[in-house]
């Protein structure tokens, strides 16, 4: 079986104002090309445990493997190299530089890996905008487009470097219907057309029920699925 992202007996604790098991020896596996959701009341860790499989945070004790390496123990450096090449990631906030251009906002991972000549980096970025329907928008202030334009701006820039899992921690909590409804069709065409595995926080009960499977979290606990 591949996987492509594995946890093992993640336990973490906040230490303030006092001791907080906030995750409890979780334990749960991506398969590669699934699109999975993660659901829970709030308060429960969805957003702390996200932290931590996205690589960010690196206060806790099990194991995480990306696409079966394991990654718990590495250094920051070599942290920050796995994530921006393996794990594309948008939030319910879209974090656009706003003075920017659309095309330099997706460009920016990409830049930072360097990996890549800008002329490279410009056609790449330009093709995620396009399959985003979003490509007449590359020349545009970040600052000018509409919500829903902008969720998919940060979803082309989570693209840019052609990650193996996309994360999300609510990336549809701040858009109306018609646009969470867009997200959601282009996660399952990122699925579908491109064998992309997905692994996404969300409220929205549509939108978890329609993806291959709900991961539910309660009090720090993933329940039997
Ligand atoms: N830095 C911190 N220090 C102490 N406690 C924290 C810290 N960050 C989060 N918590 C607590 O840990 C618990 C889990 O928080 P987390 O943000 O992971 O929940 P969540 O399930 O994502 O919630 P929501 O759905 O509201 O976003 C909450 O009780 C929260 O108050």
């Amino acid at each position: 079986m591949s996987f492509v992202l594995e946890a093992k007996n993640i336990n973490k604790h906040f230490h303030k104002p006092k001791d907080f098991h906030v995750l409890k020896n979780i334990s749960f596996s991506v398969k590669r090309g699934e699109f999975a959701s993660i659901m829970g009341k709030s308060g429960c860790g969805k957003s702390t445990l996200l932290y931590i499989l996205s690589t960010m945070d690196t206060d806790y004790t099990g194991e995480l493997y990306l696409n079966d390496e394991l990654v718990t123990g590495k250094t920051h450096q070599e942290l920050s190299q796995i994530r921006n090449k393996n794990i594309g990631f948008v939030f319910q906030f879209h974090y656009l530089l706003s003075e920017f251009s659309v095309l330099e906002n997706v460009m920016l991972p990409a830049k930072k890996l360097a990996e890549k000549t800008e002329a490279e980096i410009v056609r790449d970025a330009q093709e995620k905008l396009d399959m985003l329907h979003i490509g007449h928008l590359s020349q545009q202030r970040a600052s000018r487009i509409s919500g829903g334009e902008k969720q998919r701006v940060a979803i082309a820039r989570a693209l840019i470097n052609n990650p193996t899992i996309l994360m999300g921690d609510e990336p549809t909590g701040n858009l109306d219907s018609h646009n969470s409804e867009n997200v959601f069709q282009i996660f399952k065409r990122l699925k579908e057309e491109q064998g992309l595995s997905l692994l996404v926080v969300t409220h929205d009960e549509d939108f978890a029920k329609r993806t291959d499977r709900i991961i539910q979290m309660e009090d720090g606990t993933i329940l039997d699925e």
